[in-house]
């Protein structure tokens, strides 16, 4: 029986990075979580704490600052591309990298160019996977928040010993969307593209009569992948935000679905993708990635 070392990688994970440009009065912010991991050669470091084949991860951090002001930063899918790249072509042991961009959202204050109120907490997201020649793009979006007063049901689920929730044909419907969409080659406009998915997640989960939360992932992940030929696979996670109506009748009130409990936790979690049935080998496209 012998011992070896498997799968690896090492990078600078979460370097928060706010890039201000600057046209004369009018400033323009992009605010950046970006994390790098290197592939290759690694095994010396590993088993002997050899280290010449590791490009430090205060340099892997240095190089974001660098690339940040070198060339405008632009789309965080071309960004990431820029940097994964980079990795892979200097550094002769490196032969993959992975390279993930969360840009948070920042509005104008009035109009003086340059001042901001923080956005949402939602998030636009890429991963970046580069190996060799190939790259993979994956975006998304995480923590898009979204609720809807009615059109929401759940029922029809068994009912044995340990059940108490009770069928409901009109709920409140809540959750945070994490979505992730494997864009299929790197000929997209990404901010177009970005803008467009987005949209039609959001529409989906409007429209969508919902019979359970499930049925809503898989009516947002559809619509997708009905309008934009350019993604090949959507992953979603949905924590499902449980509104519950309180029980006003100790106070002799009736509550006809206005006065919710919003529940924080526990919350029920669901997962899933919704994918072409021809679609093609997604490569690398989710390696490391969380499964949804
Ligand atoms: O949309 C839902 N899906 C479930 O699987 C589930 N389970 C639950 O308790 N409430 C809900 N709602």
């Amino acid at each position: 029986m012998g011992i070896v070392l498997g799968p690896n990688q090492y990078g600078k994970a979460e370097n928060r990075l706010v890039v201000v440009s600057r046209d004369g009065d009018v400033h323009t912010i992009k605010d950046l979580t970006v994390g790098t991991s290197l592939r290759g050669d690694l095994a010396d470091t590993h088993l002997t704490g050899d280290n010449s084949k590791v490009l430090a991860t205060d340099t892997q951090k240095n190089t974001v600052h660098a690339f940040a002001k070198r060339a405008p930063v632009g789309e965080i899918e071309d960004f990431a591309l820029r940097l994964g790249r980079h990795f892979v072509s200097s550094q002769e042991a490196i032969t993959g990298a992975r390279v993930l961009v969360d840009e948070h959202s920042w509005q104008r204050i009035e109009d003086n160019g340059h001042s901001f109120v923080g956005g949402s907490a939602e998030k636009r997201t890429t991963a970046v996977t580069v190996d060799g020649p190939r790259a993979w793009v994956v975006s998304g979006v995480r923590d898009l928040v979204v609720l809807k007063t009615t059109g929401s049901e759940f029922h029809g689920f068994p009912r044995d010993e340990y059940t108490t929730l009770p069928e409901t044909d009109d709920r409140v419907l809540a959750t945070s969307v994490t979505a992730r969409w494997r864009y299929r080659d790197e000929d997209v406009d990404w901010a177009a593209a970005h803008a467009a998915i987005r949209r039609l997640l959001l529409g989906a989960f409007a429209a969508k009569h919902s019979l359970s939360l499930q049925q809503t992932l898989y009516a947002m992940g559809e619509a997708v992948l009905l309008d934009r030929p350019e993604v090949a696979e959507v992953r979603l996670s949905m924590p499902n935000k449980h509104h519950f109506a309180v029980d006003l009748s100790p106070f002799g009130l009736e509550n006809h679905n206005e006065v919710f409990h919003a529940a924080d936790r526990p919350y029920g979690l669901i997962e899933g993708s919704v994918l072409r049935d021809d679609a093609e080998d997604p490569g690398l496209a989710w390696y490391s990635l969380p499964e949804f």
